[in-house]
């Protein structure tokens, strides 16, 4: 979907690419890559590079650094005002943008009907059959989690991503390395997040299969493999030039996420992921098709942009924030954090399957991610 032109992404095929490029006949598609750069690029190979130096540090010296149990939920805990939960809180200005139009009342309404639909129909399945449910929303995360570093590495540049096979292959990859490389290392803490998922629904707590070392084995093989082969099909694609260089920049994160769930304990990773990489290069590319932000990232910067999109969305935040508030007083939940967070990551996946229907249309909107071609 992007010729790559002197250096810059070419955006003219898509319907959000051609009404970018007409609000902004002066280069649009170069401020696609440095917002996705300095919003979605530089934040997260900091604070995931730096966790992941300290964590491989410890680990060598032999020095346990001893974190407070109530530390490993900080970040999770954070996630429900930074990035975490305002990143999906724009779903219902998102599509419009994307498709180069303004949100209009059909708009938000269409929105509004899919969450309710999905939402509502995913929350029976919690209720009725809270196992499954589990299962499905790591499947889901998986998927969701790849699809967006899959837009990401579109907005870099990713002139080496191939056909379809091999943006598949990506987005397994990709969302592979939060959901399934911390079971490789740690499961059982990995277990007890998913049995107190089920515990909130009353049924018996135990996903013994989580621990089982056969599966975990040939999963860990099998996707160290699936690594490797997708990014050689990348390498192979790339040839010299900047081709190269995304290519590299995309092993390296991919190197980076595989050190980085196999170092740091999962709810601390997964927490810090959500905030500071899924979330943050979304709102990337939310502020890429808003002008209003675009404007603010080209006169002003990053933060400038970023607060924009935090305009956007705060009123459905504070409507979450609200509902899951509303919700653990009315089942009268206990406080600990186990169960809180259980009852947060439930209420997270309600709100996701509508939200991956919704960037899912996106993509194919601006003919990006599985929906791209080449
Ligand atoms: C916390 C945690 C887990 C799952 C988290 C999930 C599934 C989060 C999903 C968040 C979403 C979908 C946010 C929206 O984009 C695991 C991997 C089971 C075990 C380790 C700790
Ligand atoms: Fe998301």
């Amino acid at each position: 979907m992007r010729d790559r032109m002197d250096g810059s992404i070419q955006r003219g095929q898509t319907a959000a690419g051609a009404a970018t490029e007409s609000r902004r006949p002066d280069g649009a598609p170069a401020t696609t890559r440095s917002l996705m750069l300095a919003v979605g690029g530089w934040p997260a190979w900091s604070v995931v590079g730096g966790l992941t130096v300290l964590a491989a540090a410890t680990t060598a010296t032999g020095l346990s650094v001893p974190v407070p149990t109530w530390a490993r939920y900080v970040p999770l805990a954070a996630s429900l005002l930074v990035f975490g939960l305002p990143h999906g809180a724009v779903d219902h200005l998102a599509p419009a943008r994307a498709a180069g139009e303004r949100p209009t009342l059909r708009w938000l309404g269409a929105v509004g009907a899919v969450y309710l639909v999905l939402g509502g129909a995913y929350t029976g399945l919690w209720v009725i059959a809270p196992a499954a449910a589990a299962v499905f929303f790591v499947g889901l995360t998986w998927f969701h989690w790849g699809q967006g570093d899959l837009y990401a590495l579109e907005a870099f540049g990713g002139s080496h991503l191939g056909g379809r096979a091999h943006r598949v292959a990506t987005i397994l990859v990709r969302g592979g390395l939060p959901m399934l490389v911390p079971l490789l290392r740690f499961p059982e803490r990995y277990r007890a997040v998913v049995d107190a998922w089920i515990a909130l629904f009353g049924g018996g707590a135990d996903a013994a299969w989580v621990t089982a070392p056969a599966p975990r084995f040939t999963l860990g093989v099998g996707f160290a493999t699936l690594t490797i082969g997708t990014l050689l099909a990348g390498w192979r694609r790339s040839g010299g030039g900047t081709g190269r260089a995304e290519w590299r920049r995309d092993a390296a994160e991919t190197g980076l996420l595989w050190a980085f769930f196999l170092l740091v304990p999962p709810l601390l990773a997964v927490g810090v992921y959500f905030c500071v990489w899924h979330s943050l290069r979304h709102i990337a590319r939310l502020a890429g098709v808003d002008p209003a932000s675009t404007a603010a990232f080209e006169k002003r910067g990053a933060l400038s942009a970023l607060l924009r999109t935090g305009r956007d969305a705060a009123p459905l935040t504070a409507v979450s924030i609200a509902m899951i508030t509303g919700v653990a007083l009315f089942v009268g939940i206990d406080t600990d954090p186990r169960t809180l967070t259980a009852l947060y990551l439930v209420f997270i996946a309600v709100l996701t399957l509508p939200h991956v229907a919704i960037v899912t249309w996106m993509d194919g909107a601006e003919g990006t991610g599985v929906s791209g071609k080449q």
